[in-house]
């Protein structure tokens, strides 16, 4: 550019210049750039993770509880068996989680989210990335699990099974194995999938099937094992 075409002033000057409005930063073309900020930092993160299962339950659950204690025992266990534990990396259920994968010298991951009365990630996270969007974070949920243990919970545990069970339903995800833990907490749902939701034909029979449910961390941990060997052996060379 010459003479005229000159801009009066240089890039440089325009991007380091203090007196601009910052309108922008509440608009949907920068939130897009947030957006693809936190795909790359969790994508950049967890790439090199190894083999994880996300396991997910009750942000509620108390310190102290059978469930709690469950929690821990299924990621010590999943630590044993060569996995490292993916979690939201909060309260109750995922805290279990993460203490458990690392009092085990296992690597304990915490996905935290920015809610507004969120405290941060709990203790036990070592490798930990906050998220502001759940839809990115759910993406790294699956990506980076080879699958998913589900304690009893509420609509956000829910909200994360079902996310699973639509992706495999529709096979955007292949073999991905999903067993719920708690037997008399589970079992209601898998028969009203299996009778009402499955005699109005909205799913089918095979829907209900992937999911396993299982009444110890034992049996969880062996049926994503035992699931995982059977996709690994069907894998072509
Ligand atoms: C409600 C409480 C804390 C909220 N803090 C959370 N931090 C991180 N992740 C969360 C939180 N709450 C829900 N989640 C996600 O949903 C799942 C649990 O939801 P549920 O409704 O409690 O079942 C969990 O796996 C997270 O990914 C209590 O202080």
């Amino acid at each position: 550019m010459r003479g005229k075409y000159l801009p009066a002033t240089t890039t440089d000057q325009r991007l380091l210049d203090k007196d601009q409005d910052t309108d922008w930063v509440h608009t949907d073309p920068w939130r897009v750039m947030r957006i693809q900020a936190e795909f790359v930092e969790g994508f950049g993160t967890l790439a090199e993770l190894g083999p994880a299962i996300s396991v997910f339950g009750s942000a509620r659950l108390k310190h102290g509880s059978d469930l709690y204690a469950m929690g821990e025992e299924v990621a010590r266990l999943l630590v044993d068996a060569g996995y490292a534990v993916i979690t939201g990396g909060g309260p109750g259920a995922m805290e279990a989680a993460n203490k458990g994968a690392h009092e085990a010298g296992g690597t304990s991951v915490g996905l935290g989210i920015e809610l507004p009365f969120e405290s941060g990630l709990n203790d036990y996270v070592d490798l930990g990335v906050n998220f502001r969007y759940f839809f990115v974070r759910k993406t790294m949920f699956v990506k980076y699990a080879q699958g998913y243990v589900v304690l009893p919970g509420g609509f956000g545990t829910l909200d994360e099974l079902f996310e699973a069970l639509t992706l495999a339903q529709t096979q955007k995800v292949t073999s991905f194995p999903v067993v719920l833990i708690g037997r008399s907490f589970w079992e209601p749902m898998i028969e009203w999938l299996g009778t009402t939701v499955l005699e109005h034909g909205m799913i089918a029979a095979s829907d209900v099937a992937r999911l396993q449910v299982v009444d110890t961390a034992a049996e969880a941990v062996q049926a994503i094992v035992k699931e995982n060997a059977v996709i690994a052996a069907s894998r072509p060379e």
